[in-house]
């Protein structure tokens, strides 16, 4: 039996593990950190568009700060969202920013002077000040008053994740690649560590942690069509679950971006958007102006999607031999604009497409992205019911996001959640201070269990086809759980996810090999994906309102009078076929920015008995406060800097504002 001892286990080497795991290395713990692949090459290096921090540097940006960015973010979420986590997360996020330019991180910085832009599909003059000459910039992204998403050309995950991953090797951080943590080792109320399979060996060891984190991205590949790697596959979140304890928060909220490349599904970023390209029909007319006159191309990604959805319903969309799509224009930009700060849109075209997108237009339609739900913690990134177990990234619902996460809002929750993490899974450490309060027969056990249950796969006698089962599952999961829902559609697809699971349970492999096995890979992973996939479409079959990315058909308004609530999912008995749902409250009363409308998308919510006493309350807190500072104000309204780490108290500095 091969145990690991180690103060922290962190499972997942993106931008979210990595910076977890350098905070706590920072006080002075052993970290090891898991990962399938080298982490350079995890799923973070895909994001391309750029990181959300209110730095208010970029001419646009002018004005803006961490109270716009957070009301950005709970309109967003379509107010799914916790108010006290989108405020610790808008406090930190310049800070953040910050510290990846220190560690290496090449921002676009801001040129004093004129310089042309494309807005609303004109070409205009900004000029930028000459004090913020040499200042990170910023573009503009959907869903946002202000351009606030600093970025690196249409490479911003590429280089954060580089600047992250060398910090960890700076910081003497071991990591262990092509390790796959299968369980979490737990007694029903603490967990730790995991049981972990060496990917290539086949050998499984136990890694016996104080703290243990999952940061294992979100589980896009439940979806056929996804801009996701194939690693995204939801383990972190699955692994979890199978405890039995911890709990996996709004799983149906999923979101779906509006332009991946069709059919294929590879993203081509908000970037695109946000620096004036237009969606166009099959007769080249811009339509979203006729949608959405507010923000147009850039409303928040779920009222684009439907959209555009919707318009290729009309029979105004492209028809191919594939199906239909719409056109991203980006022509309008130019060849210089596009070489400079879109120039892995440009690539993607030309050897995915054979295009030049400064000349041809780019065939487009929503496709899964990202995933809101995921492990529920709290807002110092425990989760709930497993002490001793964190998560942050895209693993975990936090929950900034809601039931919609705004462009840019993600690598800037993983480096920010990453740090908040860190520091609680130091403190948490240093509380439990000691052995490591496991029993060796209870590490065993759980040793055991996984050989067993892999002994099973590779030496019974099952029929079932777990590639097949897979393929049918991502199927069901795009045509019925999608960006358009109905009862009839979730039902279906519910029952039939069933029978898949159940089928799971009579898998054979051909390849009996207990190394190098992707097949045995695929084999467990399906059990466990089907599991995630019941709670997508088990919680948006319960979710009879429309929020966010949530959209049903049958029930098309939000209902803030039965639905402001977060669904909670946990799985105790490997037999169910459904996970366990409960509700967990948002609380109007003390919210600082009550349910209202969006400023785009759909104004008939229908409204929560407290909404109206809680704005006139924040009305009347605002006049007592008269001339007090923004902070002050803010504070009387909602009180969240008690969950900041002391470490990151400290206000955020910009020009023009005393600080
Ligand atoms: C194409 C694309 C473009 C995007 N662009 C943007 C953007 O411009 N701005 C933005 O804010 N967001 C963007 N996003 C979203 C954002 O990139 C991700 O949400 C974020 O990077 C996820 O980071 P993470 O650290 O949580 O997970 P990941 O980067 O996915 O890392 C997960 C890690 O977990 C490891 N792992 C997984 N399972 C296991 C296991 N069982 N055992 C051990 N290790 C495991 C993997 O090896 C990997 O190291 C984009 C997403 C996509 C798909």
């Amino acid at each position: 039996m091969r145990i690991v001892y180690t103060d922290v286990l962190v499972v997942g080497g993106g931008l979210a593990g990595l910076r977890a795991a350098v905070g706590a290395r920072r006080r002075g713990h052993d970290v090891i950190i898991l990962s399938l692949v080298p982490p350079k090459r995890s799923h973070s290096a895909a994001a391309q568009g750029g990181m959300q921090a209110s730095l208010g540097n970029t001419a646009r940006g002018e004005g803006d700060n961490e109270d716009v960015h957070f009301e950005d973010t709970v309109r967003g979420s379509d107010w799914g969202c916790d108010q006290q986590v989108a405020r610790l997360f808008t406090h930190t996020a310049p800070q953040a920013v910050r510290e990846l330019a220190a560690w290496g991180v090449p921002w676009n910085r801001v040129a004093a002077g004129e310089r042309e832009v494309v807005m609303d599909g004109r070409r205009v003059s900004l000029s930028e000040r000459p004090e913020a000459h040499g200042l990170i910039a910023a573009r503009d992204f959907g869903g946002t008053k202000k351009w606030r998403t600093c970025y690196v050309s249409d490479g911003t995950g590429h280089a954060m994740l580089y600047a992250v991953s060398d910090r960890t090797v700076a910081e003497g951080i071991p990591v262990h690649e092509r390790m796959e943590a299968i369980a979490l080792i737990h007694d029903g109320t603490r967990c730790h560590g995991a049981v972990v399979r060496n990917l290539v060996s086949g050998e499984l060891s136990a890694y016996v942690a104080r703290a243990t984190c999952i940061a294992t991205g979100g589980f896009g590949r439940i979806y056929r069509v996804s801009s996701n790697a194939v690693i995204n596959e939801g383990m972190g979140a699955a692994i979890a679950l199978e405890t039995g304890a911890a709990m996996l928060g709004n799983m149906e909220a999923v979101q779906f971006h509006p332009t991946t490349i069709f059919p294929a599904g590879i993203l081509v970023t908000e970037g695109c958007r946000g620096d004036g390209g237009l969606l166009r029909d099959a007769a080249g007319h811009r339509f979203m102006p006729d949608y959405e006159p507010e923000k147009k191309e850039l409303a928040s990604r779920d009222v684009v999607s439907r959209r555009m959805e919707e318009h290729i319903r009309a029979g105004k969309g492209v028809k191919t031999r594939f199906g239909d799509h719409l056109w991203l224009d980006i022509t309008l930009l130019g060849a210089a604009h596009i070489d400079g700060r879109l120039r892995e849109v440009k690539e993607i075209c030309q050897h995915f497409l054979g295009i030049d997108p400064s000349r041809d237009l780019i065939p487009v339609r929503p496709a899964q992205h990202y995933s809101m739900g995921g492990i529920r913690t709290d807002a110092r990134g425990q989760a709930r019911g497993l002490r001793g177990l964190f998560a942050c990234g895209e693993a975990a619902c936090w929950d900034l996001h809601g039931f919609n996460r705004l462009g840019g809002n993600s690598v800037a929750e993983t480096v920010v959640a990453g740090m908040i993490v860190g520091e609680s899974m130091a403190d948490f450490v240093e509380s439990v201070n000691g052995d490591l309060q496991v029993s060796t027969s209870l590490v065993r056990e759980f040793l055991d269990a996984e050989q067993a249950r892999l002994d099973a796969l590779l030496q019974g006698n099952g029929r079932e086809n777990a590639g097949e089962l897979m393929r049918r599952m991502q199927d069901i999961m795009t045509d019925k759980v999608g960006i358009f829902r109905s009862g009839e559609l979730l039902s279906a697809a519910v029952e039939e996810l069933q029978a898949l699971l159940v089928r799971s349970r009579q898998i054979g492999i051909s390849t009996r090999r207990p190394g190098a096995n992707p097949e045995l890979v695929t084999a467990y992973r399906v059990q466990k994906m089907l599991k995630l996939a019941l709670c997508v479409a088990w919680g948006a079959l319960q979710r009879t309102e429309s929020r966010g990315a949530h959209y049903r058909e049958d029930f098309p308004r939000r209902d803030d009078a039965q639905w402001l609530k977060r669904t909670l999912a946990t799985w105790s008995d490997a037999f169910q076929t459904l996970p366990t749902l409960s509700y967990e409250d948002l609380d109007v009363a003390s919210m600082e920015l009550p349910p209202g409308w969006r400023g785009y998308g759909a104004r008939d919510a229908i409204e929560h008995p407290l909404t109206a006493g809680r704005v006139s309350e924040i009305a009347a807190i605002r006049q007592a406060f008269g001339h007090a500072d923004r902070f002050t104000v803010q504070q009387a309204l909602m009180s969240y800097e008690h969950l900041v780490p002391e470490c990151f108290r400290g206000r955020n500095a910009r020009l023009g504002e005393a600080s």
